[in-house]
């Protein structure tokens, strides 16, 4: 059972279809990246999978049920800032969740924990950082144990260190069997932090990977003497149709794995390799063909 299952899930605002036909899968236990510029779509599907608001058409199941009592059992969620008293502490806020969610008041204290902020657990919201606020919004989100987390842009407005933070605790939340969907305008940060990811443009998702194969179709930057000496090396290794180059420079389609071969190779029939080096495929330039370049990437 797949922990979130959409078809063809649209939501129309007026005139404005601001989620088109999104089907997306969440698979036990990975960290899902739910990525697009703003304005994409990514808080309405969200919201949507949470029955803040209803689709236009399309259906969701959430850990194998479909809306209605009680599907949101073993589901945590941070979406739109959550709401704690100012003048309350951070755990005392948390015992108020607790009370009301049927929680025992022991579990305060863990979660508290797991967002490292028990330090200054008995200080008041109000005097939290925005970081700090965000952990305390997700220590609610993990009250009921869920198995499931849904978190909407959790590390926006957070100052490097805090979005660090907040990425290792999500990695270690997921290390202990929770699954996490969250969304992100960032590129990078879903590339550190998620195992899958769905990009989503204009209301659309346009692609459903793992991060391994975003990050796939680097090459092998080659510079080597003499070039007609050097070409026909690597021809005999890699086949003609696969080496590309001009001026000594070739630019290889390979895996990375085979930078050593190639060198010995080389350097075995008398060529002189004045640089072997691997480069990444362009993440950047990929999310925005995806997403038709409509909006920048942090
Ligand atoms: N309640 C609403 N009424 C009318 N239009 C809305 C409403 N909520 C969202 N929209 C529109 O739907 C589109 C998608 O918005 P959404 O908030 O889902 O995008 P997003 O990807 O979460 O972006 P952001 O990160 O900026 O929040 C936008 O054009 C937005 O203006």
């Amino acid at each position: 059972m797949n922990p979130v299952e959409t078809i063809k899930l649209a939501k129309n605002f007026d005139e404005v279809a601001a989620v088109r036909d999104v089907s997306l899968t969440v698979r036990p236990g990975e960290v899902y990246g739910f990525l697009g510029p703003n304005g994409a779509g990514k808080t309405t599907t969200l919201r949507m999978l949470l029955g803040l608001i209803r689709p236009t058409s399309g259906s969701v199941r959430i850990l194998g049920k479909p809306p209605g009592p009680g599907y949101l059992d073993k589901v945590g969620a941070l979406i739109e800032g959550p709401a704690f008293y100012p003048y309350l502490s951070g755990r005392k806020n948390l015992v108020v969740l607790a009370d009301h969610a049927g929680v025992a008041r022991s579990r305060v204290d863990e979660v508290l924990d797991v967002v490292s902020l028990s330090g200054r657990a008995g200080d008041r919201y109000s005097t939290y950082s925005l970081g700090m606020k965000q952990r305390l919004g997700l220590a609610a989100a993990l009250l009921k144990e869920p198995e499931l987390l849904i978190l909407d842009e959790p590390t926006n407005g957070l100052d490097p260190a805090g979005m660090a933070d907040m990425r290792v605790t999500i990695r270690e939340l997921a290390a202990n069997g929770c699954t996490v969907l969250l969304s992100s305008h960032l590129l990078a940060e879903v590339e550190q932090i998620c195992d899958r990811v769905g990009v989503i443009t204009r209301g659309e998702l346009v692609a459903e990977t793992t991060v391994a194969q975003l990050r796939a179709g680097g090459t092998l930057r080659v510079v080597a003497h003499p070039f007609d000496q050097a070409r026909s090396v690597l021809s005999a290794l890699l086949g003609g149709g696969r080496v590309l180059g001009s001026e000594s420079v070739f630019d290889l389609e390979v895996e990375q794995d085979q930078a050593a071969k190639i060198n010995a190779e080389l350097v075995g029939a008398g060529v002189e390799v004045s640089e072997l080096r691997w480069r990444e495929p362009d993440l950047e330039q990929a999310f925005l063909e995806l997403t038709g370049g409509v909006s920048h990437v942090d």
